[in-house]
């Protein structure tokens, strides 16, 4: 494509140079900058992406991008276009690049803090079933109808976002789930994509470290909806949304009739409404009515907050014109999502579940649905994330001492943090409860499981299907289900029983 062309979907650039370069791909990453390739330099949280402007032009790009004029240096043949938007602008050319997927595809985005991979993997499996061929992007993996590799973000950047969906479209897909993370929507990663639902999960305390508060970080989840009632981008995008969170019940009132509104949940105004819920170990059921209709919803998921994954699938599938009976047949056989809620075994009556709760609301769901099961004991083994929100740490603590009868706090992915001071910070919030710290990882899982006995369920909350652990220095292979399988194993003989 021409430059030309490509720089009519900016808003008043100024540029200096020709405008005749033929381009084949954009990228705000020097180190991917090779002839042909735009080079759009991004200011980042931690790097100035003008500073690789040097670099990018020594490696033969094929234009510049960026917010400020030109060094007096720059070389005349090189064209330097000065926009306002640097995000704005590499999402743009990365869209129309591609050949704009997003509008030939059938779009499901999944937005809130809890609940977004369950639900885009539920869609996902909804998709599949009626239109055979789908794509997924989630924090778990990525599958573009051929291929299922695993991600790297929840919300990838633009180019990469923008080439998985074009190869969606040219495996065959007729549709595609998403997770789009507020990280994902402030860095303009998800501009001018089209979606057909848009999902809003929950909102609760996570990634303060990023957004400072939590209306400002709800702002930014408020402001995709409001981006997509504005300018549908030549689709009708319905928005799906949690009526019995305080959040959604804003979004609702924010949005009026600006968009098309489904409202799911318990309660008795939403359309797609949930009771009757019931659940044993093996799985749930519960009382959809929709569209004026009772449908009967079975599964192999449990935990109360699944009812509300379910929902906006079920809601956003039916949005997407999916026959809701087929639909509520698929849940009967919804795929285990790696990770969430996932029974690594039992032993000696000793069951043992990983789940990636990592925020005190998930810690909260988490253990509430393992204590609904009656266990004897339920034993909970926790850590919280390195350089992420803070402030979440005491709360989770909090949130696990009073489900749980005992508690092992130990390291998450520490990052560049000492592992001994976020344990400090998770004892602030323990109160009086029982716990022990332990801050390697594998040992904490081999305490919990070698003390527990029978009746009793261990939960190891925080990393769900990650395979890898973060240290300031190195990154190690770990994997939560591994180790607690291992430990299952080892467990010592039970005394035997007296007669
Ligand atoms: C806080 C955050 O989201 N940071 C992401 C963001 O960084 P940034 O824009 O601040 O970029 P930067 O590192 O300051 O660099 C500035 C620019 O210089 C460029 N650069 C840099 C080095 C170089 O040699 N050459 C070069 O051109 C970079 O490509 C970038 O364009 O853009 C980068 C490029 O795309 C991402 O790698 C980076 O993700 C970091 C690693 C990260 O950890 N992100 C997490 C927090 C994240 O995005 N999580 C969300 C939500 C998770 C969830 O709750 O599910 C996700 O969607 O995954
Ligand atoms: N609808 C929900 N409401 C509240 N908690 C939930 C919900 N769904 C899942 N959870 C809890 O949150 C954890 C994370 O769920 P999931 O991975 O589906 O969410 P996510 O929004 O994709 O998270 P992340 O942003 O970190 O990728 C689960 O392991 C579970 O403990
Ligand atoms: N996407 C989440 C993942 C947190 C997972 C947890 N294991 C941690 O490392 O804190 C985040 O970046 O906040
Ligand atoms: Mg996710």
């Amino acid at each position: 494509m021409i430059l030309r062309d490509l720089i009519a979907h900016l808003d008043r650039p100024l540029h200096a140079g020709p405008l005749d370069a033929d381009i084949h791909a954009v990228t705000a990453d020097s180190r991917l900058v090779e002839p042909g390739v735009v080079f759009v330099a991004v200011r980042g949280e931690s790097r100035d992406g003008r500073s690789y402007i040097p670099t990018a032009i020594e490696k033969g790009a094929a234009a510049i991008i960026s917010d400020t004029a030109p060094e007096s240096d720059h070389p005349a043949e090189i064209p330097y276009i000065q926009t306002s938007d640097t995000r704005h602008a590499l999402a743009a050319f990365a869209r129309v690049l591609a050949g704009e997927p997003s509008k030939k595809l059938r779009l499901a985005g999944v937005t809130g803090t809890n609940g977004k991979t369950t639900t885009a993997f539920l869609m996902h499996h909804l998709m599949k079933r009626v239109w055979h061929r789908a794509g997924l992007i989630s924090t778990v993996v990525v599958d573009d109808g051929e291929e299922t590799k695993p991600a790297n973000f929840t919300t990838p950047g633009p180019v990469e976002l923008n080439g998985l969906l074009a190869r969606m479209v040219d495996h065959g897909c007729r549709g595609a789930a998403m997770e789009v993370s507020s990280h994902g929507i402030d860095q303009k990663r998800v501009d001018g994509i089209a979606y057909d639902a848009a999902i809003f999960t929950n909102l609760t305390q996570d990634h303060l470290d990023y957004h400072g508060t939590l209306d400002a970080y709800a702002a930014t989840k408020f402001s995709w909806f409001e981006t997509l009632a504005a300018n549908p981008l030549g689709k009708k995008p319905v928005a799906v949304v949690n009526f019995d969170d305080g959040y959604g019940e804003k979004l609702v009132t924010l949005l009026g009739d600006r968009m098309p509104l489904i409202r799911y949940g318990f309660n008795v105004h939403c359309d797609f409404r949930a009771n009757n819920f019931k659940q044993s170990a093996r799985g749930m059921e519960f009382e959809l009515t929709a569209k004026g209709k009772s449908y009967l919803v079975r599964t192999p998921l449990i935990g109360r907050f699944n009812v509300y994954n379910i929902l906006s699938a079920l809601a956003a599938a039916s949005a997407m014109k999916i026959n809701l009976r087929d639909a509520v047949s698929a849940i009967a056989e919804a795929p285990q999502v790696p990770g969430r809620m996932e029974h690594c075994g039992t032993k000696d009556g000793v069951s043992v579940f990983v789940d990636y709760a990592h925020t005190p609301d998930a810690v909260t769901n988490a253990c509430r649905t393992l204590k609904e099961l009656n266990p004897n004991r339920l034993i909970t083994v926790f850590g919280c994330g390195g350089d992420r929100d803070k402030t979440k740490r005491p709360l989770m603590a909090k949130a696990a001492a009073e489900y749980s009868d005992a508690c092992i706090i130990t390291s998450d992915n520490p990052r560049s943090e000492d592992p001994e001071a976020i344990l400090k910070e998770i004892e602030a919030g323990m109160g009086g409860a029982r716990y022990k710290t332990v801050v390697d990882r594998a040992e904490a899982i081999r305490i919990a499981i070698h003390a527990a006995g029978q009746g009793d369920i261990v939960l190891i909350a925080g990393k769900g299907h990650e395979t890898y652990q973060q240290f300031a220095d190195r990154t190690i292979d770990f994997d939560d289900r591994r180790e607690a399988r291992r430990a299952l194993a080892e467990r010592p003989e039970p005394p035997p029983r007296k007669r």
